[in-house]
């Protein structure tokens, strides 16, 4: 795969002139200079379909400087066909994308400025790493010095001279990594980067992605597994059948706290509960778990549970306010809006893509048409 004009074809990462370039290069990992300002990615209205598959509807997000964001949906979401839309890889069918104000095709030096892995290193198997990247940076006009850095970032540098044909899916994803770090970029834009790495490369990846934030890069990062990213986000994007189903920090996902309340007489307890209105589900361990009704963004009261168990003269072995589980909130979340997207499209019948509601001034740039899209 070929380092592309736009440089985030697929497999590769960015080429370009990295900054720093010359002399007095950053040690691998470090920024010359300090911190550098990141991108914002700003997406408004963003709507693509293949043929009669609706793949994206109507996403807007931002994505800010310095932070980790998380797009996390589950298999078929719509994340690939996003951040490929952010790419300039694949022409929206409505709505806008744009890269610090502009959509990525119009970006000033945009192999200097963006670092993508989309779909693995796709690299030559009877290649090496490092001539793989070598490969790339020569495409992309940059010093091969940058090669063995990025090596060295990514923890190849040991196995930058084997064969890719022989890496372990963890090390194919990392040269994926070292490509995409090739520029030197202030937005890095990661296709579910974890996909094949051991809970010590995860961790490893967490320590990396979070570095790049912390020098004020942009970083979007891309999972259909929450605890792979949990740990890492600063916020999220949930995408689900093609929709944001939620847009925000981590902690809001798991909703208000319930509570989670025990008495050696459940079922007595349980009966208190239901005569107050306060309804209850079992949790793990069998205790009682209170929760906001669906949808309401107020937590439940410990004092009212506390009541309604003294008012019916039941003792209480345990009272405590919990939130929800984070991954759990996460598959409710995308089942309510898979549910709701099923039942719009049931009433809906298939036509052109709808008008986006509200237009931004942002022209829409002619691009390529990818092998995407004449397929
Ligand atoms: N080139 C294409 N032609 C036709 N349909 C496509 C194409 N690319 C994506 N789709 C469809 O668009 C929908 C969204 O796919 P996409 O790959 O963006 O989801 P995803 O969230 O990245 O999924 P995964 O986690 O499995 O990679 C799916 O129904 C997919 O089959």
């Amino acid at each position: 795969m070929a380092a592309g004009r736009h440089g985030a074809g697929t497999g590769t990462g960015t080429t370009g002139a990295p900054a720093g370039a010359g002399a007095g290069a950053a040690p691998p990992g470090t920024r010359a200079g300090g911190a550098r300002g990141g991108l914002r990615v700003e997406a408004a209205g963003l709507t693509k379909r293949f043929g009669t598959v609706r793949a994206v509807t109507d996403v807007s997000f931002s994505v800010e400087p310095g932070q980790v964001t998380g797009f996390l949906g589950p298999n078929g979401a719509g994340k690939t066909t996003t951040l490929r839309m952010v790419l300039g890889l694949v022409r929206p069918t409505a709505g806008t994308v744009t890269v610090d104000g502009r959509p990525y095709a119009r970006l000033d030096r945009p192999l200097s400025r963006v670092g993508a892995a989309l779909d693995g290193a796709g690299a030559h198997p009877g290649r090496s790493g490092r001539d793989h990247l070598r490969w790339l940076a020569a495409a992309g006009g940059l010093p091969v010095r940058r090669c063995d850095e990025v090596l060295e970032l990514t923890g190849l540098a040991d196995a930058g001279g084997r064969k890719v044909g022989g890496f372990s899916l963890g090390m194919q994803q990392r040269l994926a990594l070292a490509a995409a770090m090739l520029g030197d970029p202030d937005l890095l834009v990661l296709d579910e980067p974890a996909n094949g790495l051991d809970p010590a490369g995860i961790a490893w990846l967490r320590g990396f992605l979070r570095t790049l934030a912390g020098e004020g890069r942009t970083v979007l990062v891309s999972s259909h597994v929450l605890s792979e990213v949990e740990q890492t986000v600063d916020r999220v994007v949930v995408l689900a059948a093609g929709h944001v189903a939620y847009d925000g920090v981590l902690g809001g996902l798991a909703g208000p706290t319930g509570v989670l309340v025990d008495s050696p007489d459940r079922p007595a307890l349980a009966a208190a509960l239901a005569a107050e209105g306060l309804g209850c589900t079992g949790d793990h361990s069998g205790a009682l778990l209170v929760r906001p009704p669906e949808g309401s963004p107020v937590p439940v009261d410990p004092v009212r549970v506390g009541a309604a168990a003294a008012r019916a003269g039941v003792a209480l072995s345990h009272l405590a306010p919990t939130s929800q589980r984070l991954e759990e909130a996460f598959l409710r979340l995308v089942q309510r809006t898979e549910q709701a997207s099923a039942a719009a499209r049931r009433q809906q019948p298939p036509g052109p893509a709808p008008a986006r509601p509200t237009t931004p001034a942002q022209p829409t740039t002619p691009q390529q048409p990818t092998t995407e899209e004449v397929r």
